[in-house]
């Protein structure tokens, strides 16, 4: 079986890479990364390292790379021959991707041969982005051959500081989840989980994990922190992120089926998972990409305007905005566009405009 996977990055080889390997699939990872690109092809393999007491090393191998930008011919081949094509790129790549893979897609149907297209990033029904944009150049493409299933993916996977730039380390925990009603095919994947009903894990995740981790590196930024295990320490943390988990815990028994007492055993788990001391993160990259964070429907704002319109308590991720809002990386473009949008406008503009709070909301934040 044959995989093309886009985004050598940590999710692509640290993750989705591995699961893929342990499933016998060959990966091709298709990227923009010279030198990763030139290692997959010279080493054909690398090393996942499990970030726990005498963690586990892992070996992938029967892998390759394609340089998208130089070899699109190369690509080509590797799409024709896929069972399965995946992406880890940040949700923003996505019609960048699109347009790699639209113009060999109407070939690659006419095989006959089933294929699954996966948007593996942190966004609520990301392949339903890669895939409106893929049929918008293809037109209609044969929904019984390729087919288009969204997912959800959780695994902490930090900045790499290994000697060789093809390994990674990675926490223990994963959790792919993926919509089984819309996979083609038999072949299922062995390590995920297929569901009828994605959202409910989609939403559990971004606004447990992900808004948890947010309030980590917003607060712990504006406290002069540097890092996770830092910010792990300081109490004051803790509370703030448990006061912002116990709001998105109302908004999710709400609008879900899960219990409160299922929900505190996650928001436990996921704590946990945060303490990990043998992972080493840097709260810059976890609080990377601004802009998409404070987005109507991302994991700050989506929960806070529901729990502000249904009267409920939402102070903790009202706080949570105004850290973010004094997120200082100027090493990441979006908080560059953000610090430009918020001087040319100001911070109540901003956010009536790009994170669509309401004028009463804002009041609340600033
Ligand atoms: N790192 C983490 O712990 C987790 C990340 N995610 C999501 O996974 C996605 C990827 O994140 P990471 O792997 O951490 O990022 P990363 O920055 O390590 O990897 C992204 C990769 O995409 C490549 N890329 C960029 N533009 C491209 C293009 N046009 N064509 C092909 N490749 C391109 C980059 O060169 C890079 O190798 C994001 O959506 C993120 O939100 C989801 C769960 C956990
Ligand atoms: O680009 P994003 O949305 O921050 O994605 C990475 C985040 O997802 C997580 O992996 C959680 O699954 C966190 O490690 C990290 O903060």
């Amino acid at each position: 079986m044959k995989a093309v996977h886009f985004g050598a990055g940590n999710i692509g080889r640290g993750f989705i890479g591995k699961v893929l390997h342990d499933n016998d699939y060959s990966v091709t990872f298709a990227d923009v990364n010279l030198d990763i690109i030139e290692a997959l092809n010279q080493d054909r393999a690398y090393t996942v390292h499990i970030a726990e007491e005498n963690g586990a090393s892992y070996t992938i191998d029967d892998v390759a790379g394609i340089n998208t930008a130089q070899h699109p011919e190369a690509l080509r081949a590797a799409i024709m021959e896929a069972d399965i094509i995946t992406t880890a790129v940040g949700v923003n790549i996505l019609p960048v991707i699109a347009n790699a893979i639209a113009p060999h897609l109407e070939a690659r149907a006419a095989t006959g041969r089933p294929l699954n297209i996966i948007a593996c990033e942190n966004a609520v029904m990301a392949t339903d982005a890669l895939k409106e944009a893929i049929l918008n150049t293809t037109g209609s493409i044969d929904p019984d051959i390729v087919s288009f299933p969204n997912s959800a993916v959780d695994r902490i996977v930090p900045m790499q500081t290994n000697d060789n730039i093809l390994d990674v380390k990675v926490e223990p925990f994963f959790e792919w989840v993926i919509e089984e009603d819309a996979w083609a095919g038999e072949e299922k994947l062995e390590g995920v989980t297929y569901v009828s009903d994605l959202m409910p894990y989609i939403e559990r995740k971004l606004f447990t994990v992900n808004t948890g981790h947010a309030a980590i590196a917003y607060y712990g930024r504006t406290l002069g922190l540097d890092t996770v295990s830092e910010a792990m320490g300081d109490e004051r943390i803790e509370s703030f992120l448990r006061d912002v988990l116990s709001e998105t815990a109302v908004y999710l028994t709400e609008v879900y089926d899960f219990s409160r007492a299922e929900q505190d055993e996650y928001i436990e788990k996921i704590i946990g998972r945060f303490k990990n001391a043998h992972l080493s993160d840097d709260l810059n990259r976890v609080g990377r990409g601004v802009l998409r964070k404070l987005g109507p429907d991302d994991r700050i704002i989506k929960p806070l305007t529901w729990l502000h319109e249904h009267g409920l308590k939402h102070d903790a991720l009202a706080r949570l905005v105004s850290f973010a809002l004094q997120f200082d990386n100027t090493e990441d473009p979006e908080q560059t566009r953000m610090n430009t949008l918020i001087r040319e406008s100001g911070i109540a503009a901003f956010l009536k405009k790009h994170s669509r709070l309401s004028e009463k909301l804002i009041r609340e934040i600033t």
